[in-house]
């Protein structure tokens, strides 16, 4: 699903990130740590293709990062869910408008569309505040809102950055549990996180590798966590 070949990353010449090779492959659940300012949504945006690596390779899907054309990125788009740190919405839409959006944008018939867009809202545990603005909702609603709204051009891949980041532990726990199920569908997982406690909550449920950035470099995390 993701691969990278020696690649690397630098912002204005200094590199973030060196030399990492790592295939995620088809079904898998990755978790990614590392400390503040290590390069973790650098490394998500490099495997969501917003970046292009400076150095190496990065194939995702099957398809070199660095010679897709705009129509390639349109296409990932749809393949590949985000849930972003900041989960932004618009603030004048309703939540059911907001996670609909990436339905509209892509030019989906909402009437002729199979996605049942209340049966998302009520999988997120939403089906009560779908007409709620987003700026009325509470952290823990805006994280499962942006987890819906990832998921409902049903992609293959979902790359979570931080989507336990402003909600407590119960919270948390009931969003990891969305993502082991989209998992054990099939898709494709990949989050980034602080919280330790939350990569251990979830070893009973899931076959998870760890992945920590450290020194610049990407490695895979020993089972000493
Ligand atoms: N667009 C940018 N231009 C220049 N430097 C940047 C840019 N984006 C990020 N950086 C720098 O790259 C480093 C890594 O940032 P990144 O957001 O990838 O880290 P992170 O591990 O996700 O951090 P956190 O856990 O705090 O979210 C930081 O020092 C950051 O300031």
């Amino acid at each position: 699903m993701i691969e990278l070949e020696n690649a690397a990353y630098s912002y204005g010449g200094a590199e973030l990130l060196s030399d990492m090779s790592l295939q995620l492959g088809a079904g898998s659940f990755h978790f990614l740590t590392g400390p503040s300012g290590a390069g973790k949504t650098t490394f998500l945006k490099l495997c969501y293709a917003e970046l292009v690596p400076s150095a190496g390779t990065v194939r995702l899907l099957g398809q070199d990062v660095r010679q897709m054309d705009r129509d390639d990125v349109a296409r990932l788009r749809r393949r590949v869910g985000v849930v972003h740190q900041d989960c932004q919405f618009l603030d004048h839409l309703s939540l059911r408008e907001n996670i609909a959006l990436p339905l509209e944008v892509s030019g989906h018939d909402m009437n002729a569309d199979s996605i049942n867009l209340d049966e998302l809202l009520g999988w997120v545990g939403l089906a009560e505040r779908a007409r709620a603005l987003p700026p009325e909702l509470s952290g823990g609603e805006r994280q499962r809102a942006a987890l819906a709204r990832a998921v409902i051009m049903s992609p293959d891949v979902i790359i979570a950055d931080e989507p336990t980041g402003n909600i407590d532990w119960e919270m948390s726990l009931r969003l990891l549990t969305l993502l082991v199920e989209l998992n054990k569908m099939g898709k494709t997982i990949v989050i980034a996180t602080h919280d330790l406690n939350l990569i251990r909550a979830t070893k009973a449920e899931v076959s998870a590798r760890v992945l920590r950035i450290a020194n610049r470099r990407l490695q895979l995390a020993g089972s000493d966590l």
